[in-house]
């Protein structure tokens, strides 16, 4: 495949016409009479249309056919353990940590949407207020089908295999250590290599932003213009029994069509999928001493209401150097009044060597203690402290709530993965207490 180009910038006004239907994109208005090539006009509206102009989020799609051309939605069962009763099981205050979730084997051919498994979550799409947490575990292409979300925005962690994405703006190609958000009602598809698993953060309430970065100036953190979002392609195909599924309500719904959702020729506008490269991000942290809040690691955020209270943040623990003195530098012991869920993608981290795995995840819920196992704390308690690269080849992930979420039957019990026994990486903590001032 010819390699894909892409526009750089977030929360831009973009523009992309197809190179095939050159002045596609009507100029000067969004409505003509009758627009280029015989295309229709469709808004995708992202916020409400008089939410205020720095929030507002909206594209105009010029394509062969408007989306409205479609029969019936009907339920659809290909993915029974996406859901979002969150009262399935009682809930569990424990530290709760999961070993590699399964990719299914050869000789079952299952999708990005039929291996969506939502692990915890918490809230009500219907309101508009929560967030959902899958994992996706699949190892065929989606064939002669779109998806997407009626629920939220779709933030994407591939931890194994490159994606391919198709979506109505264009396509992108996300890899592990790279990133994707796809947003509220944005259809695509997804072509795999072989087997694939990865995590996603769905978010009810609103949109990611990038941090506001304060003290630190006008530049760092995750750089704008290191987000890329697709070009316009269109395919002109006829495609009897077509499946268009949406996500409604924590549900599946399809409808059929008879030819691609992919037939957008042109499109401008600020409602956009993205993607973004993990390893561009200007990692700023303490050069002098103690260890700062892993909110300096933030990638993205999606606020609620409330200032500085995310419904979710998106943060990453990438390599750097630490260099902190007269200081404990792994992650401090911690009672948290959000939910902290971690994964990842490459390597180890940090503060547990053993146990928690790429491709499983680790769950620290609201006021739940966690911090270092104690091979860590001793480790860190007596190392001298050089100035030393950590985290090198590793790149592991948290998605922090300020929701109280539930684990699902199939986080629980069903996937068989919950380690029973993580409560036990703490338990050998020695008293250290002594009459001693200077241990
Ligand atoms: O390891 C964790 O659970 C996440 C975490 C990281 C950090 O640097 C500080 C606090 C914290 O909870
Ligand atoms: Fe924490």
């Amino acid at each position: 495949m010819a390699e894909l180009k892409y526009l750089s910038g977030f929360g831009s006004e973009f523009s992309s016409e197809d190179p095939r239907k050159p002045g596609a994109l009507p100029e000067g208005q969004n409505s003509p009479q009758r627009c280029p090539y015989g295309l229709y006009a469709e808004q995708l509206s992202g916020t409400a249309f008089t939410a205020p102009r720095h929030d507002n989020k909206r594209s105009w799609l010029y394509r062969i056919r408007p989306s409205v051309i479609h029969k019936p939605f009907k339920k659809l069962d290909v993915a029974k353990h996406l859901t979002h009763k969150w009262d399935e099981q009682e809930p569990d205050p424990n530290q709760s940590r999961w070993l590699p979730f399964d990719i299914p084997s050869p000789d079952q051919k299952v999708d990005f949407v039929a291996g969506l498994h939502t692990v915890c979550g918490a809230g009500d799409a219907r309101s508009r207020h929560g967030i959902a947490i899958h994992v996706y575990l699949c190892n065929a292409s989606m064939d002669k089908s779109a998806f997407y979300s009626s629920d939220g925005d779709f933030l994407i962690v591939p931890q194994q295999g490159v994606l391919k994405i198709t979506t109505e703006f264009g396509k992108m190609e996300v890899a592990p250590n790279e990133i994707a958000v796809v947003q509220l009602g944005m259809r695509f598809a997804v072509h795999v290599d072989g087997p694939s698993r990865g995590y996603i953060l769905e978010v009810f309430d609103g949109h990611f932003k990038l941090p506001d970065l304060g003290p630190i100036g006008a530049n760092g953190l995750a750089n704008p213009r290191d987000f890329l979002t697709p070009v316009a392609h269109y395919e002109d195909v006829d495609l009897p029994g077509f499946k268009i599924i949406s996500k409604y309500q924590g549900s599946l719904f399809v409808a059929e069509q008879d030819h691609s959702p992919f037939d957008v020729v042109a499109w401008h506008g600020n409602y956009v999928p993205y993607k973004y490269d993990l390893s561009k991000f200007m990692v700023i942290n303490a050069v002098a001493y103690d260890h700062c809040d892993p909110s300096i690691f933030t990638v993205l955020t999606c606020p609620s209401t409330k200032p500085g209270v995310a419904i979710a943040d998106f943060v990453i623990f990438p390599p750097r150097w630490s260099v902190q003195e007269h200081t404990f530098r792994p992650p401090y012991y911690h009672r948290n009044c959000m939910s902290e869920f971690m994964g990842l993608i490459l390597g180890s981290y940090e503060a547990k060597e053993g146990g928690f795995l790429p491709g499983g995840a680790s769950l620290h819920s609201m006021m739940t203690p966690h911090g270092p196992d104690d091979k860590c704390f001793n480790a860190a308690s007596n190392e001298e402290l050089k100035p030393q690269k950590i985290a090198v080849g590793t790149q592991a992930f948290m998605f922090e709530s300020s929701l109280s979420m539930a684990i699902t039957k199939w986080g629980a019990e069903t996937c068989q993965k919950l380690d029973a026994k993580y409560y036990e990486c703490w338990q050998n903590l020695p008293k250290l207490f002594s009459d001693k001032i200077n241990v």
